[in-house]
């Protein structure tokens, strides 16, 4: 068959149109006994999908399922209801395509027409273009059969219905069983869409032209104007590092192609893994390095679920209109109580203490042992998490000291010191809570050793490249460190099946952790949530609240309008130019949102759906244009 402009829509009920079997719903209306209910509904499934997947007649299927059932006309009004509330999520928001190509749409099922028609016409589709059996009852109302004159009722019935219409244009058929690819098989239809929205049997899928995960896909797959500008299924997104299982359900139910991995990826294998993929999902181990970033052609957004985003190049990110996205307080919690648990165990010289009752030594003994009462706590860093520990530090009694590079607001009683060696010469406790910023490596090294107290304790959870190992061991070796926890190193395993090496194993009184300050249930649950939500509205909408490199704006609903998303370099006069030639295409402008930062500038414009569409392509060959998208 050739392909002709006029383009009509054949398309399936049960699984399709609906999410559901109707008949397994009327089977749960049918039966009030919870057991026979168990047994009738499992035994329709399986005929159900005996004849989806072409391996029992439909007649046959028909024909055992209605006996099995027993239901009876009073059900289907609370059929239908039912069934209202199960309509496919993507046919629900493409209602405005089905309203407005009414006269290519039909409906072709081997269902019944009792319950398909009320449920169909309120998306616009004409009664006379629903085709499907109807019931037979009995004189109490009891469903007995179906008309078996009707052409649906037999075997390739949709075939010969469809040949039967003599149909001007294309056909292209979209459903989740085989006796929907039958029409294609035949001959009847130029083009069979398998609909995986709600069931992927797999001999359908191998049989059809195009999978489709959703309606969206096949109107784009056809130039034709849905309720979504991209299908979410074309959005590929990679979860790496064990992201908790709540994110990745979030992801799922947006409709995105999702992909997981648990541990982290070397840079080679990101490289080759990210050519595909729109949406990177990662934690601290994963390095986005400016050569991964040059094989991510599709890549649209990153989010690191977690608080630190070093392990990405930002600014390269930034240059290629790729924003980032991270849960800034979701962890800020797990890490401050891990540390005052730390401090108190190295304080009473505890990691010694247990090493030895394990191997049957008893040392009971008050000597170098001490409350963290009245002790003073030196905090570098004095950001989010800083600021928290100096918190429940000073309500257990510390007296707390900070020193940070920016200017910060001290909270209760602390005090602020101007330099790190002023600090570090007071404190009995140090704990670094540092960004991992690369001019930050090293920080700690052999001149803030010296300057420390003899007998201090150490505490580094921030970033591994903060400290120097070396003279760290020294200092520790020498007895100039009493006691050390250390949750963060420069190198760190890709996972839990590779060695961990460091020069600290075997150290007295050292508390060595695999960088789980942040690993709590709540808070991967908590980070969990909010990052793939900041994503998805950047994607659905725009919004760029809490991006880390992005000049951050949150943006209204899309409403009746169509909205441009314009990222470009920034230079004087992009946005001048972007308004004359919306001004020169007489494009009603309803509402403008800008926001720039040293690297680029994002532009939003929400514009009436009634436009040239040409005018697109001219909003991409603007200079300095980073990226250019429309939404709606
Ligand atoms: N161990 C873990 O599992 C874990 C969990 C969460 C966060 N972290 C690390 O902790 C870091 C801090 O988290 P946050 O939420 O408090 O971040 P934050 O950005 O709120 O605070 C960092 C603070 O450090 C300051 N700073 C940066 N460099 C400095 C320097 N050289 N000297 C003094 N101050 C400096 C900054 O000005 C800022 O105030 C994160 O960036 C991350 O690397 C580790
Ligand atoms: O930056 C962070 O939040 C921490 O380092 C935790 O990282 P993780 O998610 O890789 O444990």
């Amino acid at each position: 068959m050739t392909e002709s402009k006029v383009k009509n829509f054949v398309i399936d009920f049960d699984s399709t149109f609906t999410r559901v079997e109707a008949l397994d719903v009327l089977c749960t209306l049918a039966f009030e006994n919870e057991a026979e209910k168990k047994v009738a509904l499992a035994e329709i499934e399986r005929i159900t999908n005996l004849a989806m997947g072409g391996d029992l007649s439909f007649r046959e299927s028909l024909e055992s399922r209605l006996k099995i059932l027993r239901a009876n006309k009073n059900h289907i009004p609370l059929l239908i209801d039912k069934l209202k509330a199960l309509v496919s999520k993507s046919f629900i928001r493409n209602k405005a395509f089905l309203e407005s190509n009414a006269d290519r749409v039909y409906i072709l099922s081997n269902g019944f027409k009792e319950f398909i028609s009320p449920i169909v016409k309120e998306y616009g589709i004409k009664e006379d273009h629903v085709y499907a059996n109807t019931f037979e009852f009995d004189e109490n109302g009891t469903i007995t059969g179906f008309d078996k004159d009707n052409i649906l009722s037999r075997s390739k019935g949709k075939p010969a219905l469809i040949d039967s219409l003599n149909l001007e244009g294309d056909i292209y058929v979209i459903g989740d069983g085989y006796n929907d690819y039958e029409i294609r098989k035949e001959g009847k239809a130029n083009r069979f869409y398998a609909f995986t929205e709600n069931v992927k049997r797999q001999n359908v899928m191998d049989y059809a032209d195009h999978i489709a995960p959703s309606l969206d896909e096949i109107l784009y797959h056809n130039n034709m104007e849905g309720a979504l500008s991209y299908p979410k299924n074309r959005i590929k997104i990679l979860l790496l590092e064990n992201i908790h299982s709540k994110g990745v359900k979030i992801v799922e139910e947006e409709g995105y192609q999702v992909e997981v991995h648990p541990a982290g990826l070397t840079e080679d294998e990101l490289v080759e893994k990210i050519k595909d993929v729109s949406i990177l999902g990662i934690r601290s181990k994963t390095i986005v390095t400016k050569r991964v970033l040059d094989n991510a052609k599709r890549l649209m957004s990153i989010g690191a679920f977690c608080i630190g985003t070093n392990q990405i190049d930002l600014t390269e990110c930034t240059k290629r209109g790729i924003t980032v996205f991270n849960a800034p307080y979701s962890n800020t919690r797990s890490v401050v109580e891990l540390a005052i648990g730390e401090m108190i165990m190295l304080i009473r010289n505890l990691p010694d203490k247990i090493a030895k009752m394990h191997v049957g030594k008893w040392d009971k003994s008050a000597s170098n042992s001490f409350e963290v009462r009245n002790k003073k706590l030196g905090i570098v860093g004095y950001g989010n998490i800083g600021k928290q520990l100096s918190v429940l530090a000073e309500a257990m009694g510390l007296q707390v000291y900070y020193y940070d590079i920016d200017e910060r607001l001290p909270i209760g009683n602390v005090t602020k010191c101007n330099s790190l060696n002023e600090m570090l010469s007071q404190v009995d406790i140090v704990s670094l809570h540092v960004d991992g910023r690369k001019s930050n490596k090293n920080i700690i090294g052999k001149e803030q050793f010296d300057a420390m107290k003899d007998g201090i304790i150490f505490m580094n959870l921030s970033r591994g490249h903060v400290v120097d190992i070396p003279e760290l061991k020294k200092a520790i070796e020498s007895g100039k460190i009493a006691g050390t926890a250390i949750d963060v190193f420069p190198e760190e395993p890709l996972s839990n099946n590779h060695e961990f090496v460091s020069e600290l194993r075997g150290l007295p009184n050292v508390i060595l952790t695999p960088h789980i300050g942040g690993s709590t249930l709540e808070a991967q649950e908590n980070i969990a949530e909010f990052v793939p939500n900041k994503i998805i509205s950047y994607i659905n909408s725009g919004s760029t609240t809490n991006s880390v490199n992005f000049p951050n704006l949150t943006l209204p609903k899309l409403e009746n309008a169509h909205r441009f998303i314009h990222v470009h370099h920034n230079k004087p006069g992009i946005i001048a130019e972007i308004n004359n030639i919306l001004a020169k295409h007489d494009i009603n402008v309803m509402g403008q949102y800008l926001k720039t930062n040293e690297i680029m500038g994002y532009v939003i414009t929400d514009i009436d759906k009634k436009y040239d569409k040409d005018v697109i392509k001219i909003m991409k060959k603007i200079e300095g244009t980073i990226r250019f998208r429309v939404l709606y």
